[in-house]
């Protein structure tokens, strides 16, 4: 017979107890043993008398199927959207303390989830999970299930729980209430094991409610964004920075919804003055003494942009701002807020602070030919965008852009594409000579896209270039002088790589006059613009191959799409939403982009680049993969970086590093 660890024996133990106890107070006995909380008390009894739970039948956590999850997601697409801000701040507070984070939705499924992924077993079979159900008639007593229940924030602490199989998770929950005041979502923040003591909860209940609050507001003034509102607090100090309540209200001070505590305060009046029914609309000044004018001119007509009120119920003063609607923005949805910046540099970014130093260090370097731009950032940020941009804003418009890849080309033909060669230079030249690419760009902008892959001498021959400003073509006996404007990129660590001898310091200095550093994606406060952007960007593109323009509705990114677009990490940054975007329109059969028309991979949960091997990154580990997808592409090294979201000098480098050979490779 198998012997039992200690440790299963004094769990098995610890869960018979449990059972007992539940029955205990179902047979209504006392013992010290039962939970003190009335809450979990009552919802025990749900559980053995409404719902017929059987507490000695531990059930195993129910994780819904990926296309319910889906349509539970869809139906508060809007919220997810509006929390997710609120949802990365709380979980980056509880992560090193062992919590985790779920968002439900009102049935208690777990539609937003943040969690230690190397516990994913575990917390997968404790049911901290994306797509777990909490529903109190199916998972017994729990955080989130009795929340929802009680409308009221709560704890629920290790055996406080119903399931024997729960008893050692600790769990603390928070509703968060549509305008309306009915629960449309629970926070919860939850760990695998706890210190027994229930006390060892209280400052997750204080930070699960506060973040419940705040969500709940964001919601709440992304609902009524296009209303005017007043927001108030009895602290002067705070009414800006967190005033507790949010009142919109109509022009005339007609009230047409409040926040959790606007709607207190209203009811305390209803309860005050009975004739008030709940079918009359309030008006701002019967909450308050004040003429609606006073409030209207806050904005204008004071120092410091609020004012006091005397609330008419108590006598309370309250300090009340304004906030003015915010205007429906112009049919150019995508189009960035007011900049002096010229057109194609506005067009790289809204309001992301490390896009914005890029944007005004090349609005100041646009006419500063002699300046060499170096552009750095991780594959696909929008290098070679931001390259053209740069060319575009200046005063060589007019002149060539040429951009060539250095990671592409042969390493045996950089010189002479760069350079250009005389008739008869070499054998296999062209009969003719070729102008080379660098005198191609005179007048214009030579841009050098991964620089890095640069060979060492033609590193020594394009350093002098720079110098003297003209070009040799191979086998011809005179210069050819150039006029250019040089710009690099590179997603490799230049510094890194002279210290290795693999590029000349003095060449890194003359490109390096002025660096541009691209953020990842992932890292884009304006990731939404960029959404837009990006999808603006191929419908025009697919309506301009299309003549008859006139026979396609405008597609649209429905919300529960552009919420899995902003969950995502995007490790092959711009270049991988632009894939994913084009798929989803390609393939989706109607005009609205949903959520289940993205590519699989994003809908997977948030990733990391930590626990992502790029195959740019060093970390990938040797093995087939890489081939394999090769011979399903056929050898098609634009698929291939296409599937991957990386561009195909990226492909071809890793080849190279994983000694990869095309089939009808000659070298
Ligand atoms: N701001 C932007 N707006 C619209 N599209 C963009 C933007 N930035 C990048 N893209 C798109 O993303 C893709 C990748 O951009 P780009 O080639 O400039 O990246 P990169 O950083 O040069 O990549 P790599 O390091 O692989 O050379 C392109 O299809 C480009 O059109």
């Amino acid at each position: 017979m198998p012997t039992q660890s200690p440790l299963t024996a004094r769990l098995q133990s610890v869960q018979r107890q449990h059972i007992e106890h539940i029955f205990q107070l179902g047979e209504g006995l006392e013992v010290p043993q039962l939970p003190a909380q009335a809450t979990i008390r009552r919802s025990w009894l749900r559980c053995l008398n409404e719902y017929q739970l059987d507490p000695t039948q531990p059930r195993p956590a129910r994780v819904v199927p990926q296309q319910i999850l889906i349509e539970h997601r869809e139906s508060v697409d809007e919220l997810l959207h509006v929390a997710r801000a609120g949802v990365e701040q709380l979980y980056q507070q509880i992560a090193q303390l062992g919590y985790v984070l779920l968002l439900t939705d009102h049935r208690g499924i777990t539609v937003e989830f943040r969690g230690d992924p190397n516990q994913d077993q575990q917390l997968r079979k404790a049911g901290l999970y994306l797509g777990a159900d909490w529903d109190e008639r199916f998972a017994g007593t729990c955080a989130v299930g009795t929340c929802l229940h009680d409308r009221q924030a709560i704890i629920c602490h290790r055996q406080e729980h119903f399931d024997a199989s729960h008893i050692s998770l600790t769990c603390t929950a928070a509703p968060i209430a549509n305008p309306q005041g009915n629960v449309m979502a629970v926070l919860d923040i939850s760990a695998l094991h706890s210190p027994t003591q229930h006390e060892s909860q209280n400052f997750s209940l204080s930070l699960v409610t506060l973040y419940a609050r705040m969500i709940e507001d964001a919601y709440f003034l992304q609902r009524y964004r296009n209303c005017l509102m007043v927001r108030l607090d009895t602290s002067r100090e705070f009414v800006h920075v967190n005033g507790r309540g949010l009142i919109a209200i109509e022009e005339n001070g007609e009230v047409i919804a409040a926040n959790a505590v606007g709607r207190e305060l209203i009811a305390v009046h209803q309860r005050r003055w009975p004739p008030w029914s709940t079918n009359h609309a309030p008006m701002l000044g019967e909450l308050f003494e004040c003429e609606i004018a006073d409030v209207l001119s806050i904005n204008s007509g004071t120092d410091d942009q609020l004012r006091a009120f005397r609330a008419r119920v108590d006598n309370t003063i309250y300090f009340i701002s304004l906030l003015e609607p915010r205007r429906p923005r112009p049919a150019q949805q995508a189009t960035p807020p007011t900049s002096a910046l010229p057109e194609p540099l506005a067009r790289l970014g809204a309001d992301d602070p490390a896009m914005r130093k890029v944007q005004k260090l090349a609005e100041r370097l646009r006419n500063e030919a002699s300046v060499n731009v170096l552009i750095s950032g991780e594959t696909g940020t929008g290098k070679e965008v931001v390259a053209r941009a740069l060319h575009e804003s200046g005063n060589r418009a007019k002149g060539p852009f040429m951009a060539v890849n250095c990671a592409a080309i042969p390493e045996t033909l950089i010189e002479s594409e760069l350079f250009g060669y005389e008739p008869g230079a070499f054998t296999g030249g062209r009969s003719k000579g070729m102008r080379g690419l660098i005198p191609q760009a005179h007048g214009g902008t030579l841009f050098l896209d991964e620089i890095g892959d640069m060979p060492l001498a033609l590193q020594t021959r394009l350093l002098r270039v720079l110098a003297e400003r003209e070009v040799m073509p191979l086998g011809a006996n005179t210069p050819v002088k150039v006029d250019i404007r040089v710009v690099t990129a590179t997603h490799r660590d230049i510094e890194e790589m002279i210290q290795q001898g693999e590029f000349r310091e003095d060449l890194y200095y003359r490109l390096n006059g002025a660096q541009l550093r691209l953020p990842a994606l992932r890292e884009r406060a304006d990731k939404l613009y960029v959404i837009r952007r990006v999808f603006d960007d191929i419908v025009d593109e697919r309506d301009n191959r299309v003549t008859e323009r006139a026979t396609h509705a405008l597609p649209r990114l429905r919300a529960d799409a552009i919420s899995a677009l902003l969950a995502y990490a995007w490790p092959g940054n711009v270049r991988q939403l632009k894939n994913a975007l084009a798929f989803a329109l390609a393939t989706s059969e109607s005009d609205e982009i949903t959520v289940n028309d993205l590519p699989e991979q994003c809908l997977s949960q948030r990733i990391t680049r930590q626990t992502l091997c790029l195959p740019d990154d060093d970390c990938a580990e040797p093995d087939n993969e890489m081939l394999e997808l090769l011979k399903e592409q056929h050898w098609n090294i634009s698929a291939v970086a296409r599937m991957l979201g990386v561009s195909r000098p990226t492909v071809y480098r890793q080849m190279q590093r994983q000694g990869i050979m095309p089939p009808n490779w000659r070298g």
